[in-house]
């Protein structure tokens, strides 16, 4: 569904070359549900604005739904959904006029483009507010109303950018059950960026790490978190001298990776809920008094770590919890027309 070979893009600021994308080779089969994850600057938005065509690309090539980006763009525009950040629906219109319209830029007849919209309106829950104007919607319904418009005219492939950013837990929840359901009942490739951890752990089939414009991971979570990080088990002393024989014994019986901090030792190791037990008996062996053990399971941050050296909220890219239900304003999104003449709403030029 998606193939790309040393895709790279340069961006000139003040006479400055930034190498926003280093040569990204890409294989995307169709049905996937596939993560770019990485912090802020990483790349991950100019990828998918190459490979949504509102972007050259400076070398390499990328064919997606079968064609080029470059040479063939509207037919790549035809097959693919694009909800990039922030809101693209129209404010003043009613979201079920937005949508008929967009299925009529697409080149669906009025009754098609009405019954489709009736259908996305019911898949994504927008049935009570539809028929207000868009203005009115809170953040996560104009979010799931983007994603509506995305979809209008069943492309077989959705790229999202940041969907759930901006959104409160349980709006991002919402958005990413939606966004599941729609993978799952219409079969249709997602591509979605993210530097949630969460979600890139939770959603995705496959998780595509991306730092300073390349890839540095690409694997399932599940096979991620194998590979990159280990369970951590956090041992509390009484006394820096009884965790300074805590880091000694772990070493020794486990193995493994050990740092202490004060009082406190994490050890990170492979089967730890195995382990503990016979750590602790040693442990009790030699006289040394543990007075808090914890077992952590690794996350994505543990792989990012692992990976990069650096945490992915280091860089500030894990947002904190957005407290409101809104999105920003100044979306982008890309259609085209029965000609194939295309549409860009609020797209920044490069
Ligand atoms: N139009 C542009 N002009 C100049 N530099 C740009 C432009 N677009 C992106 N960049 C730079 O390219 C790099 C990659 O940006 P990009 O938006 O692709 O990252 P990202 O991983 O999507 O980050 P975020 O998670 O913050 O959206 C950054 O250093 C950014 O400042």
């Amino acid at each position: 569904m998606i193939q790309t070979k040393g895709l790279t893009r340069h961006f000139t600021v003040k006479k400055e070359t930034v190498e926003a994308v280093r040569g990204i080779d890409l294989h995307v089969r169709r049905g996937e549900l596939v993560a770019l994850l990485g912090p802020n600057g990483a790349g991950k938005s100019t990828t998918l604005r190459m490979l949504t065509t509102l972007l050259p690309p400076t070398s390499g090539t990328a064919e997606v739904a079968g064609h080029d980006v470059v040479r063939e763009q509207a037919a790549v525009r035809h097959r693919i959904g694009y909800i990039g950040q922030g809101n693209g629906a129209g404010h003043t219109q009613r979201g079920r006029d937005e949508l008929v319209i967009q299925g009529r830029c697409y080149g669906m007849g009025r009754k098609a483009a009405r019954a489709r919209a009736d259908e996305l309106i019911s898949a994504l829950g927008l049935e009570t507010v539809a028929d207000r104007t868009v203005s009115t919607l809170s953040g996560g319904q104009r979010r799931r109303l983007d994603i509506a418009m995305g979809l209008i005219h069943a492309p077989d492939l959705l790229f999202l950018d940041e969907p759930s950013t901006g959104l409160d837990p349980q709006n991002r929840a919402n958005l990413q059950e939606q966004i599941l359901n729609l993978h799952t009942e219409y079969g249709t490739t997602v591509v979605l960026t993210t530097h949630y951890l969460d979600e890139a752990d939770s959603m995705a089939e496959r998780v595509i790490v991306v730092d300073h414009g390349r890839v540095i991971a690409d694997d399932s979570p599940t096979q991620l978190k194998r590979d990159h990080a280990g369970d951590r088990i956090t041992l509390t002393a009484g006394h820096t001298d009884d965790a300074r024989r805590v880091a000694d014994r772990a070493r020794r019986s486990a193995g493994a990776e050990v740092t202490q901090s004060g009082t406190s030792v994490e050890i990170r190791v492979l089967g730890a809920p195995q382990l503990l037990p016979g750590l602790l008996v040693d442990l009790a062996n030699d006289g040394v008094t543990v007075t808090g053990a914890e077992v952590a399971r690794p996350t994505m941050d543990d792989v990012f770590l692992n990976l990069t050296g650096r945490s992915l909220r280091e860089g500030g890219a894990e947002p904190a919890d957005a407290g409101a239900d809104g999105g920003a304003d100044g979306g982008a999104r890309a259609a085209a027309d029965a000609d194939g003449r295309t549409t860009q709403n609020q797209e920044i030029a490069a």
